[in-house]
């Protein structure tokens, strides 16, 4: 498979301050991947270099094979682009926008279709400055897709959708990313979501890349050591070991028979990815 996106030492200071400290990504073509980190960690800097919007302070960057400082309208017309608050284009009517809007691609997506694709058939004669904010970020979406991108940058898309919307819609980039070939970098807060709808995910902590890999890859490497608690000498003991089941073992041997009140309790993923970028569980 190729590479759709290959950083290498990628940094960025606003100023003094310093956001990206040497960030290495690579990302294949039609895969979706999630760039992952808390508020402030660089997600939309790092995705605004890539998008060509934003000029880097050092590093080497290739987007489709070509260096985004250095983009041409050629380039561009390849990249669907959804950021995270468009304000304009309110009095536009919603298919009338994506009529309009699909005028400047050689192969758009059928606006029909894309409407329905993205669940706004109902809201197609609505005015865009009248939409709730899922629907919004549906038409944004719907815009970042109409000239069939072969990638698609999307920052936090699905903040604002209800549990039906945010379903529907990974299912939609599943299906582009599958049947188009298209592929996906999206920036999210929320990790169930990257393990459910990326094929890889990188956390981005620090100013680098902290992990990078398969929802089961992450899983592991973010997984913090398990808690056992037994009752020892009539008071509750705790321990922390990265291998529970073997401490259990252990105990059982040293008590001769079942351990005491014994407890174990696995992090969840969210407490560990909590832990792994430093913040208090
Ligand atoms: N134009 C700018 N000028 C100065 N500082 C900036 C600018 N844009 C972003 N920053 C700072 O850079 C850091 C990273 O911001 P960025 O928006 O890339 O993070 P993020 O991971 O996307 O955050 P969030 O999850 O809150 O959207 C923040 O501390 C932010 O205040």
């Amino acid at each position: 498979m190729s590479t759709a996106v290959s950083v290498r030492g990628l940094r960025m200071s606003y100023g003094a301050a310093e956001v990206l400290r040497g960030v290495d990504l690579e990302i294949r073509r039609g895969e979706i991947f999630t760039l992952l980190g808390p508020n402030g960690a660089g997600k939309t800097t790092t995705i605004e270099i890539l998008e060509g919007f934003r000029k880097r302070s050092a590093g080497e960057v290739s987007v489709l094979g070509t260096d985004p400082g250095k983009a041409t309208d050629a380039w561009r017309a390849k990249l669907g682009i959804v950021l995270q608050n468009w304000r304009d284009h309110a009095r536009w009517g919603v298919r009338e926008l994506i009529v309009h809007l699909s005028g400047f691609y050689d192969d758009p997506h059928d606006p029909g279709e894309l409407l329905a694709a993205v669940g706004l058939d109902e809201q197609a004669g609505q005015q865009v400055g009248r939409l709730s904010g899922g629907q919004r970020r549906r038409l944004d979406v719907a815009l970042g897709i109409v000239g069939r991108p072969e990638l698609l940058f999307l920052d936090e898309p699905t903040t604002g959708f209800d549990p039906e919307a945010r379903n529907d819609f990974h299912r939609l980039l599943a299906r582009l990313a599958a049947d188009d070939g298209m592929t996906v970098l999206l920036t999210t807060h929320d990790l169930v979501e990257a393990e459910k709808l990326a094929h890889r995910t990188a956390i981005l902590s620090g100013g680098r890349i902290a992990v990078c890999g398969t929802p089961a890859e992450l899983a592991q490497a973010v997984q913090a050591p398990s808690q056992v608690r037994w009752l020892e000498d009539g008071r509750e003991q705790v321990m922390t070991t990265p291998d529970p089941s073997q401490a259990a073992w252990e105990l059982h041997r040293r008590f001769g028979g079942p351990v005491p009140g014994l407890e174990i309790r696995r992090p969840s993923l969210e407490e560990s990815y909590l832990g792994l970028i430093g913040r208090n569980v």
